[in-house]
């Protein structure tokens, strides 16, 4: 488990972009970070695998404090994802993929099985291989860096708006196919995402930020939707979250109705509607079953 324990991040020019940030973050589950431009969602990514150091607070991995750990170590047991891929553009797909095993000193040739199996993995054509980036569509780039972020089998994955910059079409491929993965492999990811939508389809867990880096709500997408904690929650959910919500519910907590309607021009006739219960709990699918509360 990775746990932010109070974690401030205070930049030089006084920027306090995370401000006694609370999260405890459950293995082999996808916990997204949303909110808006600016709150401090890809400062509490980058702190967790050391890329900015905390300014307060502590955060542990497997209950120990990162900083105790070579930043090498940790990092390796950390895959990294960002937008546009950030895929080494001088090498083939295949050796961009194998490029951490051979950092740890695999043979070429078990490298670029690896690489191969990875492709697979991730939905990618093996004809593909030789290619170099440029010669790849955004969405076949993307999958590629996830390729190369599970290439050394980290357990954890850190995924930075890894599907902003795809059309919507792929964008939903690529969310569907990191589910498949996320089903078979059983990561412990961290995603960030200022799409409410993505976060709500893809988190066990969603941690809302809100500006100045404070934690607005923690909750399974489920629980954000039926109990928003307050009018900025409600307000970044957007006015549809009713209907979403509809989507987590289980069909056993549906009453269907029948009532009399008159069509204008017809005779009275019969409608069927389904009605939600006026105070449901949202009960989390296994698949996303509720994770630890946390506290700002
Ligand atoms: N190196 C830096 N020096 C000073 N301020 C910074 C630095 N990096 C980020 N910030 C500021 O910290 C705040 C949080 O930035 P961060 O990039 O973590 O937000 P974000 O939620 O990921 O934003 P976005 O969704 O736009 O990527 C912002 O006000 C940003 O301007």
């Amino acid at each position: 488990m990775i746990r932010i324990d109070s974690v401030t991040k205070r930049y030089p020019d006084g920027t306090v972009a995370v401000d006694r940030l609370s999260l405890e973050i459950p293995d082999r589950s996808i916990t997204v970070l949303v909110g808006p431009s600016g709150c401090g969602k890809t400062t509490t990514l980058r702190m967790i695998n050391r890329m900015v150091e905390p300014s307060e607070g502590t955060i542990l991995l497997d209950g120990e404090d990162t900083r105790r750990q070579p930043v090498t170590t940790l990092r390796r047991s950390m895959g990294y994802v960002i937008q546009n891929a950030g895929l080494f553009q001088h090498r083939t797909i295949v050796d961009n993929i194998a490029t951490v095993p051979r950092m740890l000193g695999w043979g070429k040739q078990r490298a670029r099985e690896r690489a191969a199996e990875l492709m697979e993995r991730v939905g990618l054509d093996p004809a593909l291989a030789g290619r170099y980036p440029y010669q790849l569509s955004g969405g076949q780039q993307q999958r590629v860096g996830v390729a190369r972020a599970l290439a050394a089998d980290p357990p954890v994955l850190l995924m930075d708006e890894p599907f902003s910059a795809v059309d919507p079409v792929v964008r939903k491929g690529l969310q569907d196919e990191l589910l498949r993965i996320q089903d078979e492999l059983g990561k412990t990811i961290v995603f960030v995402t200022h799409d409410i939508d993505e976060a709500i389809k893809l988190g066990t867990m969603v941690a809302v930020l809100r500006e100045g880096g404070r934690l607005a709500q923690y909750a399974p997408p489920a629980e954000l939707l039926a109990s928003p904690a307050d009018a900025f929650v409600e307000d970044f959910l957007g006015a549809d979250r009713g209907i979403r919500g509809l989507s987590f519910l289980p069909s056993a907590a549906l009453e269907v109705t029948t009532d009399a309607v008159i069509p204008a021009g017809a005779g009275a006739g019969l409608i069927a509607a389904v009605k939600a219960p006026t105070s449901w709990s949202p009960t989390p699918t296994a698949a996303r079953s509720a994770g630890p509360s946390a506290t700002n």
